[in-house]
């Protein structure tokens, strides 16, 4: 047995206490209420899963990056790599979704077996919102809104939102009527932010001008407003002309909301996860590279589950947030808890205790001592 194990937790994972614990369980609290005050109302999915909810149709992280491992039955198990699946397969069981939208919120760790070399955590705390059976542009607003609302509950006040849309890129590609290889390398290439690259593969395919500068303007679509009608000069394909027009309809109504000044858009924005069909989106702030928000919408999962339905929702990192906060000295004050310690001995311990619990049962925090017994 190595002895020094006993005394480490694993790479990727690691103990949360004392001061920064409080803070955490703070930032938690009032992210709930944020997510309480616009309807939402708490679910709770299992860690584990089937390994079917999470497989390569359903479009999550990829099978390598999962933990699995066996029951005594044998059937596969996963640890959940995201939540958006699990919250999908539970809605389908267990709310009708053929009346009003459901509204469904949620905090928890994911579990993500990435190459540590990267220095990520392979445990990560997530708070999210899901919302069911709304495919309109309005939820998509609501849905940004939200996650300014919490940002900002939290301290933070710099930050953005980029915002982007799937169709836009799948529009192009159904014209260029590629092979699924292309498209692979494509979003390589567009997610590494290698333009060359894509100018270099683009070229190659002997695509019409038109839609071959599309292609080539797609790393540097992002900015604010006035790049969305950048982009729709850019192309004539209808489905990518209404991706843009969602993207505006979605900015008018965060006007509405006052929180317009937060969102960029950037249409070369493309997810790991291939199960957004909608606006996607990633919220950045200083003291962290990677995002602190993701989201989206996915219209296509919950049939995989079932049943069908459209859906929008977005997962906060708690764990850079709570770094960006950090790094940015925005202060996270957990009130203080005044503490009283009720010291005794053998000979009045009766008293003591009793007054313990009757100050316990005011709401009072006692700490109990007995003398003589400090050290162990
Ligand atoms: N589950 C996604 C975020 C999300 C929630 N809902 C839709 N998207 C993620 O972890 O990146």
């Amino acid at each position: 047995m190595d002895m020094e194990r006993i005394f480490h937790t694993p790479e990727g994972v690691r103990d949360i206490c004392q001061e920064e614990c409080r803070q955490k369980l703070l930032i938690q609290k009032k992210i709930r209420r944020i997510f309480h005050l616009y309807g939402f109302q708490d679910i709770e999915t299992p860690t584990f899963e089937f390994f079917e909810v999470f497989s390569r149709e359903v479009g999550t992280t990829p099978s390598k990056e999962l933990y699995k491992f066996f029951d005594r039955e044998g059937n596969t198990l996963v640890l959940r790599p995201d939540f958006t699946p699990s919250i999908a397969r539970c809605a389908v069981s267990c709310f009708p979704l053929n009346m009003e939208p459901v509204r469904l919120c949620y905090a928890g760790n994911t579990f993500v077996n990435n190459s540590s070399f990267q220095g990520r955590m392979k445990e990560a705390t997530q708070m999210g919102a899901e919302r069911i059976g709304d495919s309109s542009s309005d939820a998509d607003a609501e849905m940004l809104a939200m996650v300014v609302n919490c940002l900002l509950e939290t301290g933070l006040r710099d930050f953005q939102i980029s915002v982007g849309e799937v169709n836009f890129f799948k529009a192009l590609l159904e014209d260029a009527k590629k092979d699924d290889e292309m498209e692979r390398k494509l979003r390589e290439l567009i997610s590494n932010k290698n333009n060359f690259g894509v100018e270099e593969l683009i070229r190659g395919q002997n695509l019409p001008k038109e839609l071959e500068n599309a292609f080539f303007q797609l790393p540097y679509l992002f900015g604010d407003a006035e790049i969305l009608k950048k982009a729709k000069k850019l192309t004539s394909n209808q489905r990518a002309i209404r991706a843009i027009h969602r993207l505006e309809e979605i900015y008018e109504i965060l006007k509405c909301y006052g929180y317009e000044n937060y969102v960029t858009f950037d249409l070369g924005m493309l997810s790991k996860y291939r199960y957004y069909t909608g606006i996607i989106f990633q919220a950045y702030t200083y003291g962290t590279g990677e995002p602190i928000v993701k989201g989206g919408r996915y219209d296509n999962l919950l049939e995989h589950f079932g049943k069908a339905a459209a859906a929008s929702g977005f997962g906060i990192s708690i764990d850079q947030l709570m770094l960006a906060l950090s790094r940015q000295n925005i202060p996270v004050t957990v009130p203080e808890e005044e503490e009283i310690i009720l010291s005794y001995t053998i000979e009045n311990r009766r008293d003591a205790i009793v007054q313990a619990v009757n100050l316990r049962r005011e709401g009072k925090r006692v700490i109990l001592k007995k003398l003589g017994e400090e050290g162990i």
